[in-house]
């Protein structure tokens, strides 16, 4: 029975095939086994999520994850439904163990028909086994408009292994791809389905391991892995009762030009949510005397000139800059003296608009852009960057040091000794609002404040926000969500 609770471990589409290699090759299970094991899982999947389905339209391609579909339709034919495939390729193109698969439907009475649109209408179910992790080029012709109609069926579609036309290692689609309610993927989570458009097209994430020996998962180094929080309470400085606020660090946050106090102030808000002792603001100074009054826990101070600023930098465990800094001279000169300071910072929104001007590296900061910072930062375009989400992360970590954060569906975290990427699967799209990015910025510089190390506090920072973005879409919707509704989730997820 496919499991509920997935592995951490995600691996690219190579590995999988590494790992089916072994399982093959090293450990005599034959591969028409494992897709018989495929194959089997995915109906009694089938059976427990669509109990009343009765005619099934498996449309298959010409590779082993058609293979896994014609296996579902005959044990379908066999269990008494009306099973029936479509193809895409000719089965007589099939080899080895697929094609095996395809004679054994043949023999037990499935109907093997080429695709045709119209035969979808009387569908219950239907089954995407038209590609899976050897999807090698852009979707065209028939097998496009294949994925077009399925999509544009009123019926649920289950994907075999990964919904066709998703890159099992970049998450980006390839021309077009299946829209799933259910995916059931096979040996090993490729990490594409939990990035870039992957959370828009599987649906729910079904796995099996298919039986393979755990044993030999191992042999590979898993490509990146999922942070679900486990580590979190370890993470978290215990308080013991005699602390002060002088235990739990000092957040200065520096943005806010003319205009834009408002972002600032969120990430100082959050950034004293998530446990920081004390929090101070350096904001233009039309700003400070307002906002102290409508949140007086912060310090805010009138910052004009660097000299006024080398104080607050002094007395600061973390810098947070970028929330409304603006990329006028006010901006940039705040950037220029925060970085002259030997403080870890955490760099958001302009600030690093600034930087991809005038490019820096170091060992102790936080980058935290989105797709559209990131293509600056890197001087590609946003398309680029959500090619392969994973390289450009990477890539970011090493250009500029430090820790970098490629927000987005499944925000990816690099910088760890390691090399190896952190995934994030929590957030929602209700969080595709003004002032988000400004709060995770003070969840951040809270957790470098309490002493988390720099990749954690990342890690853990993009965990506790996105998981607070859920409970808050949770209690009121994600339509109308509000970056200060996360305030109270994340006190309460803090302690947790
Ligand atoms: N390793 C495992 O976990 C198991 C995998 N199984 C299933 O096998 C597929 C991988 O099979 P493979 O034959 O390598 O690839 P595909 O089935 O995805 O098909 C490749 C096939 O399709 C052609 N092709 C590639 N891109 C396109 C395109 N854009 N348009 C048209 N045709 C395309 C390509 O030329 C090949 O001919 C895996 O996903 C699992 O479902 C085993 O069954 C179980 C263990
Ligand atoms: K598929």
């Amino acid at each position: 029975m496919p499991m509920r609770t997935l592995p951490v471990e995600l691996y690219r589409a190579a590995q999988v095939r590494e790992l089916d290699r072994i399982a093959i090759e090293e450990r005599g299970i034959p591969g028409h086994t494992l897709m018989n094991q495929a194959g089997a899982a995915a109906f009694q999947l089938l059976r427990q999520r669509w109990p009343k389905a009765w005619r099934i339209e498996v449309v298959c391609g010409g590779g082993n994850n058609g293979g896994d579909g014609y296996v579902v339709a005959r044990l379908a034919r066999q269990a008494g439904l009306d099973a029936r495939i479509m193809t895409l390729a000719d089965p007589e193109s099939l080899h080895g163990d697929a094609l095996s698969a395809a004679q054994e439907a043949r023999a037990a009475e499935v109907p093997i028909t080429a695709f045709n649109v119209a035969d979808l209408t009387e569908a219950d179910l239907l089954v995407d086994a038209i590609l899976g992790t050897g999807l090698e080029r852009e979707v065209s012709g028939a097998w496009r408009e294949a994925i077009a109609a399925m999509n544009a069926h009123p019926t649920a579609v289950l994907a075999l292994d990964i919904p066709s036309g998703l890159h099992a290692d970049t998450g980006a689609v390839l021309g077009a791809t299946i829209q799933a309610e259910v995916t059931l993927t096979f040996i090993g989570l490729k990490q594409g389905l939990f990035t870039g458009q992957g959370p828009a097209c599987c649906g729910e994430i079904h796995f099996t391991s298919l039986g393979v020996p755990p044993d030999i998962y191992p042999a590979l180094h898993p490509a990146s892995w999922r942070y679900v929080g486990d580590d979190l309470p370890t993470l978290l400085p215990h308080r013991s009762r005699s602390a002060h606020k002088g235990h739990f660090g000092h957040v200065l946050v520096i943005g806010g030009d003319l205009g834009m106090a408002g972002a600032a102030r969120m990430s100082a808000e959050a950034a004293a949510r998530c446990g920081a002792g004390l929090v101070s603001v350096a904001t233009r100074s039309v700003h400070a005397g307002l906002q102290a009054a409508v949140r007086p826990e912060l310090m805010f101070h009138g910052i004009e000139t660097p000299d006024q600023l080398a104080p607050l930098l002094n007395r600061a465990t973390v810098i947070a800059i970028g929330p409304g800094l603006g990329r006028g001279d006010w901006g940039r000169t705040m950037l220029h003296v925060a970085l002259a300071s030997d403080k870890p910072l955490v760099l958001d929104a302009d600030a690093l608009n600034l930087l991809a001007a005038g490019p820096s590296y170091r060992d102790d900061w936080i980058l935290t852009p989105h797709p559209g910072e990131a293509a600056r930062l890197l001087k590609m375009t946003p398309a680029q960057v959500e090619a392969d989400r994973f390289i450009a992360v990477e890539d970011l970590a090493l250009r500029f040091g430090g820790v970098a954060v490629l927000k987005g569906a499944g925000s990816l975290i690099a910088g760890k000794a390691d090399g190896l990427v952190a995934l994030c699967t929590t957030g929602n799209p209700g969080m595709a609002s003004g002032g988000m990015g400004d709060v995770l910025t003070g969840v951040i510089a809270a957790l470098v404040a309490q002493g988390l190390p720099l990749f954690a506090a990342a890690k853990a920072g993009v965990y506790l926000h996105g998981r607070a973005g859920d409970r808050a879409a949770q209690a009121g919707g994600e339509r109308g969500l509000l970056a200060t509704d996360l305030l109270p989730f994340l006190r309460q997820l803090i302690n947790a």
